[in-house]
């Protein structure tokens, strides 16, 4: 029969301690949610003594029927200088009235002297007296024992006592944290195996990882194989500085590598979604390059690596992508061979064999661009355009003749101002000509304005697009102001998202090109919606 292993998300805990990691009330609500839909078996939702809006978390989470977690609440043994009844911290966890609580108390001398400012003796009361006073309130009740594996490293008698203390007075699970991140996992096994034989009894237990020495997956999975039952993390590894273990590379690992079982390894297909939902409402970009569940995970640029992914994807993919949730991404850079192209124009619509001639042509006015500072990655839509243009597609849909922008700030108070005025002909060569003048915020915004004026007459359609995001880089070469740069547009309309680019040494004509790139993908992408 193989093992299972709970799995305790700290997100919500843990994960708000990282910089630049935050959520309201509503966020926490919303996450917790996504983690139960997930199969997530321990959710800790914060620290309830910390501050109002910890506290309202647990108290609006009881208006949810979870369909599989257990919340639990967070907080530290009771003060020195206070007896466990008299202590606010543990009053606020009880007021959480959560099925779970877990507190964290000393493993570690210098802690015990410098930061609680305490003895030794003391601090084994304390950590006694706060898991007697918690265990009749609580279905479960779990003790972190935080810097346990320094706290072995250098008084191996004193940090077993500690966990004995716990255990005794009735945890149900003793979490080994490493707190500093700083343990390897040679050192944590070592000493996994030494505290079993210490203890002398069997006792359940769990692991905190942090991620300072980057082995908090690493970590983890090494104390699962030593015999732990719960594992602690956060969903993308958020937390304390480097972060925590991340549950996202555990999940999948445990499950699909480790044959050890899990709630949430039934939603794997969920992982990424999951993953990517948290970092949005936390507005936070979602790392490329994060294992499984980044969008880099199962992205190929290398030629040969794109020709092996065609003959057989296992060739390159440790994992089939699906199982995650996540998707094969072939790019197009100049690192490209004709196997990259034939991928991506079956994506965009065309079956085009290696043979083709054209294949060849892409392949080279590609690596041109790329020369020059193009970048096609994020730019897919700029990229089907090119192809398609090289297959004698598509037609042009308007001119741009000519633009000016004037940008002004004629008083050192007043506001700045903005004009574009362009000229357009619609259609191309033979059509009617269109001036039209826009202001706009800025001279970038400006221009869209008036572009999008001079054209929403000839395509209305054009209204339902907006630009989504702009992003400009100095690209290396001349330094200076005098450097060249590339923009990024992302695209919106009711149907999806595009990326578009442009490459110039001004940056205002950098813009101009990928935002006639943009206007140019809509009317494309319309047409061929309709003609199909
Ligand atoms: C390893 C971890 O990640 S633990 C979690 C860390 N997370 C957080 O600290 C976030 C939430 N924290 C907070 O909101 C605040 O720190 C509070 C409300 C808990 C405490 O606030 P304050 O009373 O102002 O204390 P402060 O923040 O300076 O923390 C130091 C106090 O914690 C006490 N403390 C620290 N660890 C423990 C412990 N395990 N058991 C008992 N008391 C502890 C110290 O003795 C010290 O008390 P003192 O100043 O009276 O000597
Ligand atoms: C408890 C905890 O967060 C730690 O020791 O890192």
């Amino acid at each position: 029969m193989s093992r299972r292993i709970e799995i305790y998300d700290t997100t919500l805990r843990d994960g708000t301690q990282a910089e630049e990691f935050n959520l309201s009330l509503e966020d926490k609500i919303r996450v917790a949610l996504k983690l139960d839909e997930l199969g997530i078996d321990y959710i800790e939702g914060g620290w309830p003594g910390s501050n109002p809006k910890d506290a309202r978390f647990f108290k609006e989470i009881r208006d949810y029927q979870l369909k599989h977690a257990r919340i639990a609440a967070f907080g530290s043994t009771h003060h020195p200088r206070k007896e466990a009844h008299l202590d606010e911290n543990l009053k606020a966890l009880l007021e959480a009235k959560t099925p779970v609580v877990t507190i964290f108390g000393k493993s570690w001398t210098i802690h015990v002297k410098e930061a609680l400012k305490t003895t030794l003796e003391r601090n084994l009361e304390i950590i006694e007296s706060s898991v007697k006073f918690l265990r009749p309130h609580v279905e479960k009740l779990f003790y972190d024992a935080e810097h346990f594996f320094d706290g072995f490293k250098e008084d191996p008698d004193y940090a077993v006592e500690t966990l004995r203390r716990a255990w005794g007075a009735g945890a149900d699970c003793l979490v080994l944290c490493d707190t500093n991140g700083g343990t390897l996992p040679h050192e944590l096994v070592e000493i996994i195996r030494e505290v079993k034989k210490r203890l002398g009894q069997e006792i359940s237990f769990g692991i905190h990882a942090h991620n300072d020495s980057d082995c908090a997956v690493a970590n983890s999975l090494f104390a699962i194989l030593e015999g732990a039952t719960q594992v602690q993390g956060t969903m993308n590894g958020v937390g304390e500085r480097c972060g925590n273990a991340n549950l996202c590379s555990i999940i999948p690992n445990l499950v699909l590598k480790m044959g050890v079982e899990c709630e949430a390894g039934k939603n794997l297909p969920r992982l990424t979604e999951v993953s990517r939902f948290i970092f949005e409402l936390a507005n936070l970009p979602h790392p490329r390059n994060l294992p499984y569940v980044g969008r880099s995970a199962f992205a190929h640029k290398g030629g040969v690596h794109v020709s092996a992914i065609l003959r057989h994807p296992r060739t390159y993919e440790h994992i089939e992508p699906e199982l995650v949730g996540n998707t094969r991404r072939v790019l197009v850079s100049d690192l490209s061979g004709r196997s990259n192209i034939v991928y991506k124009a079956r994506q965009f619509g065309l079956e085009l064999s290696q043979e083709d001639p054209v294949v060849g042509k892409i392949v080279e006015e590609v690596k041109k661009r790329e020369a020059e500072g193009y970048e096609f990655e994020a730019a897919e839509a700029s990229l089907e355009l090119l192809m398609y243009r090289l297959l004698g597609e598509p037609k042009q849909y308007f001119e741009l003749l000519g633009y000016r922008v004037l940008d002004m700030k004629p008083t050192k108070e007043g506001p700045l101002l903005v004009e574009a005025t362009v000229m357009v002909r619609v259609p191309p060569g033979v059509g009617e000509v269109e001036h039209t003048a826009a202001v706009g915020n800025g001279p970038v915004n400006a221009l869209d304005h008036a572009i999008r004026k001079a054209l929403e007459r000839f395509y209305p359609q054009l209204k339902e697009m907006k630009l989504e995001d702009y992003k400009v880089r100095v690209l290396p070469g001349t330094p200076g102001t005098g450097a060249r740069v590339r923009v990024l547009i992302t695209s919106r309309d009711g149907d999806g998202q595009w990326g578009t680019v442009g490459v110039s040494h001004d940056i205002l004509e950098a813009s101009c090109q990928a935002l006639i790139e943009s206007y140019t993908y809509k009317l494309f992408r319309d047409r061929q919606r309709k003609e199909a």
